[in-house]
């Protein structure tokens, strides 16, 4: 239950649909965490009806906006960020990634680390994250409870692998399920209802069959969501097919152990074949683009139009530490970047506009993690995951011209969040609020 019931006076804007904003100027209302009215004038806030309500006004140039959705990020590789980009997937994997995740068998350093991880991440706008943890079950039950300390919204993953690497990080398949299923209903457990557990194969590099199809089964005994990743890297994809002989594509490896349904989030999809297109679509899984990440690792570039066009739900993701930022912001640029190259590579109406990337930012990101129902927009009955923008905060990337907006004031809004979605950085986002508890913290 949230503290505060809230009304906010001003300029709002969500997503409607892909290629659609809603703005409006007037009141959003938030009673218990949900909103409750949404009027095109301003409430008259001296009515009893609103008394004991905390009233925030927007100024002119300030715009309300949903929180961002991360749909795949690695929270254990934050101390990576920035580090060891000059190798592919999975020669990274084994020299950079899989001995720090290693660290993580002590829960002290683990707390540490996921505490200014979530902290990082909420000064970002990230309402919501979709986490992989790493291998052990302590040490990933600290990011559910930072999560829930610091009032994220989060989908949190103890990571399964069980075939050998180098460097011995992978874990004995009857004690990998066992602990599966404990890290579950730890977190369900917690009681907290924005933080939820996610079963979290890592890959089929990295997951054999028995423990693919025993994840399925906890995935259907407790209704949770699986997310893993899909044709990241062509080596990758050569490499499931070598140990998955029996399967004709990487998508059939999953397929084959129940993993694809409509709770499924699978993190790249760069190079799926139209049949695997057709298989993830006729299943309900959604995909997490990750950009920055596609690049960093020389991975490849995504055709996301060609997916959207194909009715793929997608969303966005950082992918720390493949890809070198931890906002959102940065994933909704690289989105419009990567989809500008394709385009100018000649596939005609490939690119993103800023309109569809905000819309991958929120509610295509809630679509993602089934979540639209709570959150995404600003709808009556949803939960209040809101940022407060503010365009030309002092200090920020962003000079206010006398001539820098123009129009109307629903134009007036539109150029304040295009310019935020260019411009702007987290000194722009004023205040977060996650079902209407406010959680911004300087960093
Ligand atoms: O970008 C990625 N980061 C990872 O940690 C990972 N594991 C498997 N495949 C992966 N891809
Ligand atoms: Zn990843």
């Amino acid at each position: 239950m949230s503290e505060q019931n809230l009304v906010f006076l001003g300029s709002f804007a969500s997503a409607k649909s892909l290629k659609e904003l809603t703005v409006n100027f007037g009141s959003i209302i938030v009673e218990d965490g949900k909103i409750t009215k949404i009027t095109n004038q301003l409430v008259d806030v001296q009515s009893d009806r609103y008394s004991g309500y905390k009233i925030v006004r927007l100024t002119d140039d300030q715009v309300l906006i949903p929180g961002f959705v991360d749909c795949h990020t690695h929270a254990p590789q934050f101390p990576n960020l920035g580090l060891g980009l000059d190798r592919p997937l999975l020669e990274w994997l084994e020299k950079y990634t899989f001995p720090l995740e290693k660290r993580y068998s002590d829960v002290e350093f683990a707390a540490k680390v996921y505490d200014v991880v979530v902290k990082r991440l909420l000064n970002n706008g990230t309402t919501t994250a979709c986490y992989f943890g790493s291998l052990h079950l302590e040490g990933t039950l600290e990011l559910a409870k930072s999560a829930i300390k610091h009032g994220q919204r989060a989908l949190v993953g103890k990571v399964s692998m069980n075939l050998k690497n180098d460097a011995g990080y992978y874990n004995d398949t009857k004690k990998e399920l066992a602990e599966v299923e404990r890290f579950v209903e730890a977190v369900l457990e917690y009681k907290n209802d924005l933080v939820q557990p996610i079963l979290t194969p890592r890959f089929a590099v990295s997951c054999d069959d028995e423990l693919m199809s025993g994840l399925a089964d906890i995935s259907d005994k407790y209704e949770c969501r699986i997310q893993s990743h899909i044709s990241e890297n062509h080596s990758e994809i050569e490499y499931v097919l070598k140990i998955n002989p029996d399967c004709e594509s990487y998508a059939h490896v999953y397929d084959k152990n129940r993993i694809l349904n409509n709770r499924c989030i699978m993190a790249h999809a760069i190079h799926l074949t139209d049949n695997e297109l057709q298989t993830m679509v006729h299943k309900g899984v959604a995909i997490a683009h990750c950009p920055a990440s596609n690049t960093r690792l020389c991975s490849g570039l995504c055709p996301v139009r060609k997916y959207l066009d194909s009715h793929l739900v997608v969303g966005l993701g950082t992918d720390v530490s493949g890809g070198d930022s931890a906002t959102i912001l940065d994933a909704m640029r690289r989105t419009m970047d990567v989809s500008a190259h394709l385009e100018m590579k000649g596939n005609k109406g490939f690119a993103i506009s800023w309109i569809e990337a905000f819309y991958l930012a929120t509610l295509g990101g809630a679509k993602a993690l089934k979540l639209d129902h709570k959150i995404g927009s600003f709808e009556v009955g949803k939960e209040f995951d809101a940022l407060l923008i503010d365009p030309y905060a002092v200090d920020g990337p962003i000079d206010k011209h006398a001539y820098s907006v123009s129009g109307n004031a629903e134009e007036h809004v539109i150029n304040l969040l295009q310019k935020f979605i260019y411009v702007g950085d987290d000194r722009n986002i004023a205040q977060v609020y996650v079902k209407g508890e406010k959680a911004k913290y300087l960093l």
